[in-house]
Parts: C-alpha cells; sequence; structure tokens
C-alpha cells in the first residue's frame, strides 16, 4: 500500500476513494479499497491507496481520536509512507473539535511540522482564498452549512476556526504562491515554522500543484481534491478509466434512504418525488415507537421497482423545531439507527442496490450492511456525480451502495445512481 486515507465519516471516505481511483489524465489511478472502519486483517496486496472509514466527525473527541491512531498503526503496517487525514470539504466540525484534534494527533505520531490544511474541492464549489472557505460565490458562513443539524459552520476563515481547535500555530500559504507553481509552494510547505498550514486552492490546477509539493510530505489534510495531484507523485501511466472496465453491474431490489437534510438533497427529493414513490419519514412517529423499521421496509417491499424514497430530510426550520422538542443527539441517534436497521433487513431479504444520502446517514448504513454481509472492503467503481462513486460489497452476488454526501450530486441523483448500478447510463 502507498498512501492511506483516515476519512472522518463513510461519504468522505468514498469521495477521497474516488478521486483516488480515478486518477488524472494523461497518468494513473491507484489501485483503491474502502474499509468500513479499520480492519483487523492484512490488506489485499494488489491495494496500493487503503482508505479507511471512520465515523469521527460527529463521535467524542477521545473516540475520534482514538479511532484515527488506530488507522494510522494498520495503514503504516500495510507499508504507507504517506498519510492522507480526509475532512469534508466544508470543514464540518465545532470550535471543540474534531478536526484540530485528531490532525494534532497524527501529526505528533508523524512528528510531521508544516502539515497542509486544504478542504478545496472546486469541483463541487469548495475554493480556498485568503485562508477563508468558500461554497460557490458565497462564505461557508453564509451558505447551507450555517444551519448544519450537527456541525453548523458559522466561521468561514479557516485559520482563525482551526485555531479554536488547536493549540499549535496555523499559518498561510496564499494563492499568490500556490500560482507560482510547484517549486515555490514546495519551498513555502517545508519552510514553515507552523505545525499547520492553511493553503489557498481555487481550481483543479492549484491542487495539481499543491499535490506535486506534496510528494514527500508524511502528513497531509483536507477534502477529496488534496488527493488529485498525490497518485502521479506514485505511479505513472495506467489506464486512467480502468475500474470502469471492472465495474459490477447489479440489477434487482432497490431502497433509497436519506437522511441528509441539507439543500441538494432536499432539491434531489423534491424531484424525485414528482415521479417516483416517497416515504416522508414522522420524525416524531420514529421517536414514539410508532414508525419502526417494519413501517419502511413494508414501503419499499409495496413499492418495488420504481425506484422508492424514504427520507426523514426537513427545513432547518423543521429540523431545529425538532431537535429542540426532543435533543439534537437524540433525534439522530433515533435516524441514524433507523435506517441502519432498514437497510440492515433490506439485504437479508435480497436488496442488491442500496442509495444512501447523508454522511451520518451512509456511515450507520454502511456499517450495518458491511456488517450483515461480513464484507472487510468496498470496490469503488464508477463514479455517479462528482464525489461519489458506485461501491461494491462481495463478490458474485453482489450489492452495490452508493454513499452521496448531503450535498452532493445532480437534482437527479437518485434515479442516476439506480440506473448506473445496473450499468445503464
Ligand atoms: N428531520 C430531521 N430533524 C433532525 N435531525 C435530522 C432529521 N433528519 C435527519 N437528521 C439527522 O441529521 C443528520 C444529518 O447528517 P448527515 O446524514 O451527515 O447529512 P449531511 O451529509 O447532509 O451532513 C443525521 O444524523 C440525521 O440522523
Ligand atoms: O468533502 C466533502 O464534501 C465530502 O466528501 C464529505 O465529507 C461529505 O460529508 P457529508 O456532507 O456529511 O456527507
Amino acid at each position: 500500500m502507498l498512501i492511506g486515507v483516515i476519512a472522518d465519516d463513510f461519504t468522505g471516505a468514498s469521495d477521497i476513494a474516488n478521486t483516488l481511483a480515478k486518477g488524472v489524465q494523461p497518468e494513473g489511478l491507484l489501485r483503491t479499497a474502502q474499509y468500513p472502519g479499520v480492519p483487523t486483517a492484512p490488506a489485499d496486496p494488489s491495494i496500493e491507496a487503503g482508505v479507511i472509514s471512520l465515523k469521527s466527525r460527529s463521535a467524542p473527541v477521545q473516540e475520534a481520536v482514538r479511532d484515527s491512531l488506530d488507522a494510522l498503526v494498520w495503514l503504516r503496517a500495510q507499508g504507507c509512507k504517506q498519510i492522507i487525514f480526509k475532512y469534508c470539504s466544508t470543514f464540518d466540525s465545532t470550535p471543540a473539535g474534531n478536526i484540530g484534534l485528531v490532525a494534532d494527533a497524527l501529526a505528533e505520531a508523524l512528528e510531521a511540522t508544516g502539515v497542509v490544511v486544504c478542504p478545496a474541492f472546486p469541483t463541487t464549489g469548495r475554493t480556498v482564498y485568503q485562508g477563508h472557505l468558500f461554497v460557490g460565490d458565497t462564505l461557508l458562513s453564509e451558505s447551507s452549512m450555517q444551519h448544519h443539524p450537527l456541525t453548523p459552520m458559522t466561521d468561514p476563515d479557516l485559520r482563525r476556526f482551526l485555531r479554536l481547535q488547536t493549540t499549535a500555530g496555523v499559518g498561510h500559504i496564499p494563492l499568490s504562491i500556490v500560482s507560482q507553481g510547484v517549486e515555490p509552494t514546495r519551498d513555502a510547505i517545508n519552510g514553515a515554522t507552523d505545525r499547520y498550514v492553511v493553503a489557498d486552492a481555487v481550481s483543479d490546477a492549484d491542487l495539481l500543484t499543491l499535490g506535486a509539493a506534496l510528494s514527500d510530505a508524511k502528513l497531509i489534510t483536507g477534502g477529496s481534491g488534496i488527493a488529485l495531484g498525490l497518485p502521479r507523485n506514485l505511479i505513472v501511466g495506467r489506464k486512467p478509466d480502468a475500474r470502469v472496465a471492472d465495474a459490477v453491474h447489479v440489477s434487482g431490489p432497490e431502497a433509497i434512504l436519506a437522511g441528509s437534510c441539507s439543500g441538494a438533497t432536499r432539491g434531489q427529493v423534491d424531484l424525485h418525488a414528482q415521479a417516483h414513490p416517497t416515504l416522508a419519514i414522522d420524525v416524531p412517529g420514529v421517536m414514539a415507537g410508532r414508525v419502526t423499521v417494519e413501517t419502511l421496509v413494508a414501503f419499499y417491499d409495496a413499492n418495488q421497482g420504481r425506484a422508492p424514497l424514504a427520507y426523514s430530510s426537513g427545513s432547518p426550520d423543521q429540523v431545529l423545531a425538532l431537535q429542540s422538542r426532543f435533543g439534537r443527539e437524540a433525534v439522530a441517534e433515533k435516524l441514524d439507527n433507523l435506517f441502519a436497521d432498514t437497510a440492515k433487513t433490506l439485504v437479508s431479504k435480497g436488496y442488491r442496490r442500496i442509495v444512501v444520502a447523508g454522511g451520518e446517514t451512509s456511515g450507520a448504513v454502511a456499517q450495518a450492511v458491511t456488517e450483515a454481509l461480513g464484507a472487510a472492503a468496498m470496490t469503488v467503481g464508477a463514479e455517479i456525480d462528482p464525489g461519489v462513486p458506485i461501491l461494491t460489497l462481495g463478490d458474485g452476488e453482489s450489492v452495490v451502495l452508493a454513499l452521496k454526501s448531503g450535498n452532493f450530486g445532480a437534482p437527479d441523483f437518485f434515479a442516476k445512481a439506480l440506473r448506473m448500478m445496473e450499468g445503464q447510463s
């Protein structure tokens, strides 16, 4: 294994696994596997990039640090010389953690300084300029992320926000340096005296410059974009879309589960509802035990072949009202468990195509499904939309998953994902 990724959630893990597996034309891609949690056995020796999916974004900080260090130990035992700590392109965290504290633990273990911090993912509109994070043409704090149910993001200055999470120094590499090219950028990284340097990047070209400048870095932190230029440092000349040719095409029973309340997901739910059966999950009913796994499974069973979607997604006002009535964590835990247990039941009944929206929701579902099927790794297949690949579990009678970050995907993502899983475009 050449490069290892510690991802703080499951959708983020499949996002960066997609980047590493896709490669950048004309050179290379890495043979990539995504693992649900820290594996207990050694990796398949053909794997060059190993991506460990944790649930450390929302876990208590001590648990997040412990799991990240366990992941580091496993990845280094597989031979990785370079480690990426992958967090969200919208830097999802709170003043109390977890990004800064996990990064501190990894940097200490690896004795790394000048560690790049760069959540930029320009393909999906996330750019870093003057140390500030933008979503499209708005500052992070003015985007829909200000209303996120678990990690509302209200400060766009990455340097200031990271300093709340760590006592280590936070410097900055401005775009005026990155745009000068690889050597000036490498000099700025190597000359950094702070533990962290927030790096500006507004385009894929900037990310490729950073990637080349980071060829010798022991630890890198960022969104999936920071991985764009890294495979080139490790291998050259592999056919860029080999993974698509290898993709498994799966038809059969399908289900779409949406727990994300992000703007893009709510738009996708609305569009899907115009032509497909949908079930709006009654959240107070879930909290009272009236809406259960059986309710959801009965809905999916009754609507087979028609791309059924069950969703808890609500507007910021609805989410706030539910959280103040029942408690933020209690609602999230109930819903995540409901989706996980439903997916487990569906898979045991022979459902084969599962599409999930939302990072926490995907973590709960993917963990339940991989456990139920005894799958130790997920194979990265074709890209549905930027940052979302098809993941295959097991051989032969495969089950395929799509784990969609809340804010990713085109408006018709759900129907498109199910079609692509069957091998249609
Ligand atoms: N209607 C709702 N009210 C309150 N919380 C909700 C509601 N629907 C889902 N949630 C919770 O909000 C969180 C959404 O996070 P996540 O799944 O990561 O989505 P995203 O990718 O959009 O951030 C989950 O923990 C989910 O259980
Ligand atoms: O970097 C990103 O935006 C995604 O890979 C990601 O981390 C997704 O998180 P959620 O929005 O919570 O799904």
